[in-house]
């Protein structure tokens, strides 16, 4: 078993060059957010601003719409209602799909559109509810990706592989992520306090980070805005995913030095300084 060493980190996270634009660093669109859920998806999109993406789109329900403009100025916002999905989907480099999304016909629909639309020059992160509306149908699965990065925390993977909690070892993992993606462009973060990342070809790394402050509402949808944003910039890999998980806890580490609880809007914050320290030339 390998950990996510800072090394590995500090050479994917390179310095940018001056002759740079944001069309150099990746344009991500997030779907999520239900009635309920806003929250979810402004996290997601928080951490995505500021993790470095190039350029942010959020759809998402209208209720939600004043309270992302407020929040995070620099993203786009859609309502998903009014705009043709598909044609917005095919513009994008990365598409992050699930915090707060719900379960409702309206996010199986957006799913859909999701597997109808997306080609193999596009990186899907999957996490919370569209991780669990692929549990309960499968051909919702956006297989036509070039690479599916899977964000589960162990329910939502349970539901997802039919692997119950205490029987998640490597080797059922392995088995399950490729049974899901034959086509060999999945990875799977799975997570909790010890976090790994697995990629179809068997190979693993831990996070060797992260602390049970961290154990808080909007921890993991923080996390796929960050996963989304290092794809965006870095390429979608293993090691690319990886990185953001460990950036991520390390930004926790960071806060829970101080603080008792880490809140995620919090650690979102931190994620720019943490992203130059561990940048290489
Ligand atoms: N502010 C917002 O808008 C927020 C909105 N959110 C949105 O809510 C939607 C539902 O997502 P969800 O994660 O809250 O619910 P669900 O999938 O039922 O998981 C909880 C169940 O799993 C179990 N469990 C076992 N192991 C576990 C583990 N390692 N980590 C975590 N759980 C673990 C646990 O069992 P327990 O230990 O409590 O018995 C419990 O029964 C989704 O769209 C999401 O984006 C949230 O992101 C929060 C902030
Ligand atoms: N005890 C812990 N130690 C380290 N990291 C934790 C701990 N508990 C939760 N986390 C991290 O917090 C995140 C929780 O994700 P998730 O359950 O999807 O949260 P949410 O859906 O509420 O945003 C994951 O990145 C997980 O690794
Ligand atoms: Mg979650």
């Amino acid at each position: 078993m390998v950990e996510i060493s800072r090394e590995l980190v500090q050479s994917i996270i390179v310095q940018r060059p001056s002759q740079s634009h944001k069309g150099n660093y990746g344009k991500v669109l997030l779907i999520g957010g239900s009635t309920n859920y806003g929250g979810a998806i402004i996290m997601a999109t928080e951490a995505c601003v500021n993790s470095g993406a190039g350029l942010v789109a959020t759809a998402t329900h209208s209720v939600n719409l004043d309270a992302l403009h407020a929040r995070i100025p620099e993203a786009m916002f859609i309502d998903w209602r009014n705009r043709s999905m598909n044609d917005l989907i095919k513009q994008m480099d990365v598409i992050v799909c699930g915090p707060g999304l719900g379960m409702d016909s309206v996010a199986r629909g957006l799913l859909h559109s999701l597997r109808e639309s997306v080609t193999s020059q596009q990186t899907v992160v999957l996490d919370a509810s569209a991780i669990d509306l692929i549990a309960q149908d499968r051909s919702l699965m956006p297989e036509n990706a070039g690479k599916i990065i899977l964000t589960p925390h162990q329910k939502e993977w349970e539901r997802l592989s039919q692997i119950r909690i205490p029987y998640q070892n490597d080797s059922a993992n392995h088995t399950a992520l490729n049974l899901l993606l034959p086509a060999g462009n999945g990875i799977l973060v799975l997570k909790s306090n010890h976090t790994k990342v697995y990629n179809c070809q068997g190979e693993i790394l831990v996070n060797p980070l992260g602390n049970p402050g961290m154990a808080i509402g909007g921890m993991g949808d923080t996390l796929s805005g960050v996963v989304g944003a290092f794809c965006a910039q870095f390429g979608a890999s293993m090691e690319v995913a990886a990185s953001a998980v460990y950036v991520h806890s390390y930004a926790g580490d960071c806060i829970f030095k101080t603080d008792y609880v880490v809140r995620p809007v919090k650690l979102s914050a931190k994620i720019p300084q943490v992203m130059k320290e561990l940048s290489s030339k």
